[in-house]
């Protein structure tokens, strides 16, 4: 039997260049290529300008790709119009960083959530919208009253449950959550991941999420991807990417995860990152260093990762 995982969205060799050809040229895709498998969380990670953003929006055909291929379920969606664009955003959703920006404070709960609904014409009168909010309410751990109230009554997490609900209103195969818990409080962050995790068990939903840092994403993720400067520097398992990784710039970002404990913290070593390797104009590709995981790397340097992993 088959035992290969199925691919629901495989990016292949993308590129989404900003202003190109100006000099103001921004390579916010450069070259990449991965594949996310049905049912699982890939994390994507990176510091801030890495290109996570875009590659969830060069996804949902917010941004036209310079280059490249965007797969979703077998079916090339890089140059989607119309109609068929209308429906694989059903198919694939994405909830904000900042639940505050992106709900829009004039609608009450219940409108902001029937958005989709309405859009696609998935409930045949008012009762069955009205139905489906107070599900989706539930679903995400809100209450029916809540319907009637606007974005601004609420906290920070609650918002990013709407936003959730919000998306899960067109029964989605794929979500791409951007950033969702970087704007809430530590104490609610777990809260809101947990959620995330429960909701992708019980409804069978395959994540992009992405994130700036290694912490919480590996608690979440089944791979992660890392990005740098538009580029894919490593992927692989979480478990392999944060406790064996190969490129210097992952190790970096890892050692930047503060610590619980006082006294390991106050031993922790962030560890510089000689972006050089980037720049020295020579030819990098993928290599698979073991099973599943990736690093982009000359020969010389496959040999060097070889060797650090015995
Ligand atoms: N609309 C745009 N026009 C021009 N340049 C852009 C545009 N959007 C993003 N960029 C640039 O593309 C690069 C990648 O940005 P992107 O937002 O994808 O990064 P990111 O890793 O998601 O960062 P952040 O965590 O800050 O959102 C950055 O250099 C950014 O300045």
């Amino acid at each position: 039997m088959d035992e290969t995982p199925k691919k629901l969205v495989e990016l292949k060799d993308l590129q989404l260049y900003f202003n190109q050809g100006k000099s103001n040229e921004v390579r916010a895709i450069d070259h990449v290529s991965f594949d996310i498998y049905e049912g699982e969380v890939f994390g994507l990670v990176g510091e801030s300008g890495s290109g996570k953003t875009t590659i969830g929006r060069a996804i949902l055909k917010l941004y036209e790709p310079t280059a490249g291929q965007i797969l979703f379920d077998g079916q090339d969606v890089t140059h989607l119009k119309h109609k068929h664009l209308s429906e694989f955003r059903k198919d694939a959703q994405m909830i904000f960083q900042d639940p505050q920006a992106s709900l829009n404070g004039r609608m009450k709960v219940r409108d902001i959530i029937a958005e989709g609904i309405d859009i696609n014409k998935l409930a045949k009168n008012k009762a069955e919208r009205d139905a489906k909010v107070q599900h989706l309410l539930d679903l995400v751990g809100l209450n029916k009253d809540h319907a009637t109230r606007y974005p601004h009554e609420f906290s920070g997490g609650q918002r990013q449950r709407i936003g959730i609900a919000r998306a899960l209103a067109v029964d989605p195969k794929f979500i791409i959550a951007d950033e969702p818990i970087s704007a809430l409080d530590v104490s609610i962050q777990a809260q809101v991941v947990n959620l995330m995790k429960e909701l992708q068990t019980e409804h069978s939903l395959t994540y992009l999420f992405i994130a700036h840092d290694l912490s919480m994403v590996k608690y979440i993720s089944d791979r992660i991807g890392v990005m740098h400067w538009g580029k894919l520097l490593e992927i692989g398992t979480a478990d392999a990417v944060y406790n064996h990784p190969l490129h210097p710039y992952t190790k970096s970002l890892l050692s930047a995860i503060p610590v619980p404990d006082p006294e390991v913290e106050s031993m922790r070593q962030h560890i510089e990152y000689d972006a050089s390797i980037e720049t020295d104009g020579k030819e990098r590709q993928m290599v698979e260093i073991n099973p599943g995981h990736f690093v982009l790397a000359t020969p010389e340097e496959v040999s060097v990762y070889k060797n650090q992993q015995k």
